[in-house]
């Protein structure tokens, strides 16, 4: 596929020594070492992927939590003998201030004998695995599994927004070490209210505290090294900035003056990278402040074109890309980009609940010498690892099918996607797996699953992933997802983790900067565009549980998000977006560059780099509110009646009709059906009438303008009266049927007889 896959090839563990230039820095670190330096080069390749994951700020745990603070204190039973502090001794480090860490060897920690009773089902863990050990070397959101002795390099992880408070939260008191009070040092009668490390749907498990304990020390100096790194960071970049201060006067000087023919005079070397960073941090601070800052008779254009031509050099992005990236961002923010895209994002892995739960799992992997902890409390099953001495996909955990390596940001989609047990799902782009297996889990390996690739090749892979995750629910298939819902429709839900640029994972795949062109901008947009009117047509908006669709990317960009939702929005006003669920991630534009979209485009979600040190990714969610319109031109370029449509027109250029579709518009539906010409020629009736009402005109005055309207417009969306849908049940079951035997690999494809009669038919 030449979009990019989330995750692309995966470049990404392997490790990106980032070098930070301090420049006479000099500063206090939080264990009193005092560091003098001119100029010190940090190798923050390790200590960045230490780092914590940036705060998101609207992480709000009581949205994600569910406190069993109610719930009777559990019985703490502190074995005998067994010293929370003591059982394992974390790898001594040295102290962060180069950011790097001596690895010596962690002392195993005594298996804690602590049998958690199996969790009825962790309705809110999920797991999902990308792809096994080949499979996801391709996958961007999974880790390579041979991760050789795994420097816990780059996959995208997800830290917390509240994981900065989290570090003062790890005391090990948290509600869930009392569970069983085995391991309980505290001896502690009453139940502890603290914070926990883990997801509050775990609290009732005292696994957690032994967890924790055995993590203490390596956590803690985990935070001293992350703080002084921080500090040391921020102290750099101030002097820094005071430095280019005292060099340049009040107005640096940042522009290059030219000759009489237009050459510069006054250049920079620009291939020394101090004074190209010099002169990038130079020209943000003017333009957050060029009033003051900039020089006479210089325009902010002058100052942009600078900045995106020392940032081309700097970082060696092709000018198009970074253009396009540039204008994303406030100057300042765009640099906190470009430079997070410089590291590799935080290891993490997915728990696979349908073979373990997270609990145990940590305690497994830290008794092979893993450190880790909890990804964030937004997440029920991730967990981050910060350091091995082991390979994590080569592990016995690994090989059982216990956890993926996966990029935090992938587990988002799936979250907002919320799959429900008994559903039928479809995942349009599946391969390598890593979502497929997530929606598994969350539906408990009930239900069905379709899990579809265009891609032949990363198909196998996605079947290598679901037989070692114990997936049972999920029929693999091979199809252009274009021929959705030809093939099969009537789903639940369905998610399209769309091909894409892969802008946001640009940690990963560094070829990213250079070797997309506008072409690709043109092809993957139109490309994904038509994917998402395939997703939302296959959906059955009479869904008693679901209705949904997910559309996502790891990708920043406006051409492959916000303008693909509003071409969904415009060319089916059968949908309309909804929030996702997630509890952090910045609003989707509503406004950008000159474009406008829908205001509630807000309710997507955007996540960067730099600001949850995440993969860069897009979430939107939709809910189908009707059926598709009789003269819905379908994704694979065929209107419904079967004649060619002409090629669609970018969206801007089209008129949107926003009118809410309200209930007293709609007839009850009893299902969701095939197309019958005599059945559309009533809808299509109706719905001129109530276009006509709607602009004020007479329906019964004028046939001929009451065609008018008819043709000019189609957005007015009437619903089948139950008793003509019923009528069609037959043939989509027929066809239901037909497409299932056509899926490739069947197996417990549906596990509800009745909802087959769901199934469109071909259209
Ligand atoms: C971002 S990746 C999907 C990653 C996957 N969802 C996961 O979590 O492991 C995009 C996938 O889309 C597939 N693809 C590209 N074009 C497609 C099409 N027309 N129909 C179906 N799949 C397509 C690619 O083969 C690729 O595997």
């Amino acid at each position: 596929m030449e979009g990019g896959q989330c995750g692309g090839p995966a470049k990404f563990w392997v490790n990106f020594p980032a070098r930070i230039e301090l420049w006479n820095f000099q500063c206090t670190i939080k264990n009193h070492t005092q560091i003098h330096a001119s100029r010190i080069t940090l190798k923050m390749g390790k200590g960045r992927r230490m780092k914590k994951q940036g705060p998101p700020p609207p992480l709000d745990e009581s949205l994600v939590t569910r406190k069993r603070k109610d719930a009777p204190p559990a019985p703490v039973s502190q074995q005998p003998g067994k010293k929370r502090k003591t059982d394992f001794k974390a790898p001594k480090k040295t102290p962060a201030v180069n950011g790097t860490v001596s690895k010596s060897k962690a002392k195993p920690v005594k298996p804690v004998k602590k049998s958690a009773p199996p969790p009825p089902s962790d309705d809110e863990v999920s797991d999902e695995d990308p792809s096994d050990d080949e499979d996801a070397i391709d996958d961007p959101d999974v880790i390579e599994d041979g991760l050789d002795g795994l420097k816990v390099t780059g996959l995208d992880a997800l830290g917390s927004a509240s994981e900065s408070e989290d570090l003062d939260d790890l005391d090990l008191e948290d509600d869930e070490f009392d569970e069983d009070g085995s391991v309980m040092d505290s001896g502690d009668e009453e139940p502890v209210t603290k914070k926990g490390m883990w997801s509050d749907d775990e609290d009732d498990d005292d696994i957690e505290e032994k967890l924790t304990a055995a993590n203490i020390e390596g956590l803690s100096l985990k935070r001293d090294r992350e703080i002084a790194i921080q500090e040391a960071e921020a102290q750099a970049e101030l002097e820094e900035a005071q430095l280019q201060t005292n060099i340049a006067g009040d107005r640096p000087k940042v522009l290059e003056d030219e000759d009489e023919e237009g050459r510069p005079i006054t250049n920079l070397a620009t291939q020394d990278l101090g004074l190209l960073r010099t002169r990038l941090n130079d020209t943000i601070r003017v333009l957050d402040d060029f009033k003051n800052l900039a020089e006479e008779g210089r325009s902010r254009t002058e100052y942009r074109a600078q900045l995106l031509k020392d940032i081309c050099a700097y970082y060696g992005y092709s000018e198009f890309l970074a253009d396009k990236l540039l204008d994303l961002f406030p100057a300042r923010e765009a640099f906190a980009f470009f430079e997070a895209n410089e590291t590799p994002r935080p290891i993490v892995i997915r728990t696979n609940t349908l073979r373990t739960h997270r609990r145990e799992l940590a305690q497994s992997l830290i008794n092979r010498g893993v450190q880790l902890e909890p990804v964030g409390k937004w997440s029920k099953v991730g967990l981050q690892i910060f350091d091995s001495q082991v390979p994590l996909g080569a592990t016995p955990e690994y090989l059982a099918g216990h956890y993926i390596l996966q990029a935090a940001s992938s587990f988002l989609p799936v979250m907002a996607l919320a799959p429900q047990e008994d559903e039928r799902v479809l995942d349009m782009a599946a391969a390598p797996g890593g979502k497929t297996t997530h929606i598994a889990a969350l539906m408990k390996n009930t239900g069905c699953v379709f899990a579809n690739d265009a891609n032949k090749d990363r198909a196998k892979g996605l079947i290598g992933n679901i037989h070692r995750l114990g997936v049972r629910n999920t029929v693999v298939c091979h199809y252009s997802a274009l021929e959705f819902p030809k093939v099969m429709g009537g789903f639940d839900r369905v998610l399209l983790d769309a091909p894409c640029s892969g802008t946001g994972v640009i940690a990963k795949d560094a070829s990213v900067k250079t070797n997309k062109t506008e072409a690709d901008f043109m092809k993957l947009p139109h490309l994904q565009k038509q994917l998402v009117l395939a997703a939302i047509d296959s959906v059955d908006h009479h869904s008693k549980t679901g209705g949904y669709i997910v559309y996502s990317t790891c990708s920043v960009t406006v051409e492959e998000n916000e303008q693909v939702v509003q071409y969904a929005l415009n060319k089916r006003p059968n949908v309309k977006l909804v929030e996702t669920g997630l509890v952090f991630g910045r609003e989707g534009f509503t406004k950008i560059g000159g474009k406008i979209f829908h205001p509630s485009m807000k309710m997507t979600r955007r996540y960067y780099p730099h600001a949850y040190n995440v993969d860069g990714f897009f979430v939107a969610k939709f809910k189908k509110i009707g059926p598709t319109p009789p003269n819905a031109v379908l994704a694979n370029g065929v209107s419904k009646k079967g004649k060619s449509a002409p090629s669609d027109k970018p969206v801007e250029e089209e008129y949107v009709d926003k009118t809410p579709i309200t209930d007293d518009e709609e007839k009850e539906e009893s299902d969701f059906g095939g197309w019958d010409d005599e059945e559309d020629k009533v809808y299509m009736e109706r719905a001129e009438r109530a276009q006509m009402r709607r602009k004020g005109k007479n329906p019964n005055a004028n046939p001929k303008a009451a065609k008018e309207i008819q043709n000019g417009t189609s957005k007015v969306v009437e619903k089948e009266s139950g008793k003509e849908v019923n009528g069609s049940k037959a043939k989509k079951a027929d066809a239901g049927a037909k497409a299932n035997g056509a899926g490739g690999k069947v197996g417990g494809a549906d596990s509800r007889p009745k909802k087959k009669s769901r199934e469109r038919k071909s259209t």
